[in-house]
């Protein structure tokens, strides 16, 4: 049995074929490597590069590697972006699921576990978000994700696909230090990339209704985040019920301020933060609970904040390195 992970070279979907590796579940990767990177798929696992509108291709990579399942994770991630980038959001992350599920209609493939987003929330009327809370996202971004979800819901009445998907909160840290998130939008890269380049680290935004006045995010480690994925998977292999959605939070918030000083700490670089405007679109707190994801998915918070900013420091470190090297 082999499962296809789409955005299998992307930051995440490595993490998450690292986890299937480990877990001793077979898996091949699909990625046109518009932002994901040849070199962060092992060497022992097939790569085929399409691109997921691509339907005869990617039915052609389900038959020729005798894929079981999907975990879709390719797409466009960036919710600020997406505002001017509608059209693009929308193909990337709308019509190539359709096309992706298509082709695993015509494959006979009928397990899926899709890459969703907390940004299907928008601003929570909740203090900690659960699946309950109600989903009313505030960008392209978000809406697409949402409509992955009711692809999903849709098909599986229609035709008995078996999926269920994955809210992710803010997805940091690195599980070995060769996978970095080079995300030019998030504030993790950012702040690592000033530090290792000499910059100073900006908060944007410190006048928001929390108790430091700077932005409170769940933040989860991509390598936890990735154990979850191979739960789901493992449940659906088995015929194991699954929820439609499961939020992958961890019930706790740091403020933007708060990472700051978790990253003067671990790196031990003294900085003081520069403070601009607020960044349009940014909802003061999202926390979420993972109470259904703890009990069906293995879900666990196995590294603390300090891990996931020493994690991502390495790998920024180590990219930075290459970079140097490469001239
Ligand atoms: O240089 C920076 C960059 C960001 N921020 C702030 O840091 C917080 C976190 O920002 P970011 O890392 O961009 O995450 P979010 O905007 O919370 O969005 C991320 O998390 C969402 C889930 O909540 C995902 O869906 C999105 O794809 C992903 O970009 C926000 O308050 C930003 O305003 C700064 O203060 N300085």
């Amino acid at each position: 049995m082999s499962w296809l992970v789409t955005g299998g070279a992307g930051y995440i979907g490595a993490h998450v074929v690292d986890a299937f590796r480990e877990a001793g579940l077979g898996c091949v990767v699909l990625d046109d490597l518009s932002s994901g990177v040849a070199g962060f798929v092992p060497e022992d696992v097939p790569m085929v590069r399409a691109d997921l509108l691509d339907g005869a291709a990617v039915e052609r990579a389900l038959r020729e590697h005798e894929v079981t399942g999907v975990v879709h994770l390719a797409g466009f991630k960036y919710a600020g972006v997406s505002v001017q980038r509608p059209l693009h959001t929308y193909t990337q992350n709308v019509t190539a699921m359709v096309s992706l599920l298509g082709a695993m209609d015509a494959a006979g493939v009928d397990r899926c576990v899709f890459s969703s987003s907390a940004a299907v929330y928008g601003t929570p009327p909740d203090d900690v978000v659960t699946e309950a809370t109600p989903t009313r996202p505030e960008s392209p971004y978000g809406e697409s994700k949402l409509a992955g979800e009711w692809l999903l819901r849709d098909v599986a009445r229609a035709s008995g696909l078996r999926a269920t998907s994955l809210r992710y909160f803010n997805v940091v840290g690195s599980g070995r230090p060769e996978l970095y998130d080079a995300s030019p939008h998030n504030l993790f890269p950012l702040v690592l990339s000033a530090l290792a380049e000499g910059r100073t680290p900006v908060i944007r935004g410190t006048d928001y209704p929390t108790p430091d006045g700077t932005c409170v995010r769940d933040y989860v480690h991509v390598a936890d985040l990735a154990r979850s994925h191979v739960a789901a998977a493992r449940r659906l292999e088995a015929g194991d019920a699954v929820e439609p959605v499961y939020n992958l939070g961890s019930g706790d918030g740091a403020s933007v301020r708060e990472i700051m000083s978790a990253v003067a700490r671990v790196t031990g670089v003294d900085f003081t933060p520069e403070e601009a405007d607020r960044r349009p679109g940014d909802p003061p707190r999202i926390v979420a609970r993972g109470d259904l994801a703890a009990r069906d998915l293995d879900w666990a918070m196995r590294h603390d904040l300090d891990d996931m900013v020493a994690g991502a420091w390495a790998a920024q470190q180590r990219a930075q390195q290459r970079v140097q090297r490469e001239g």
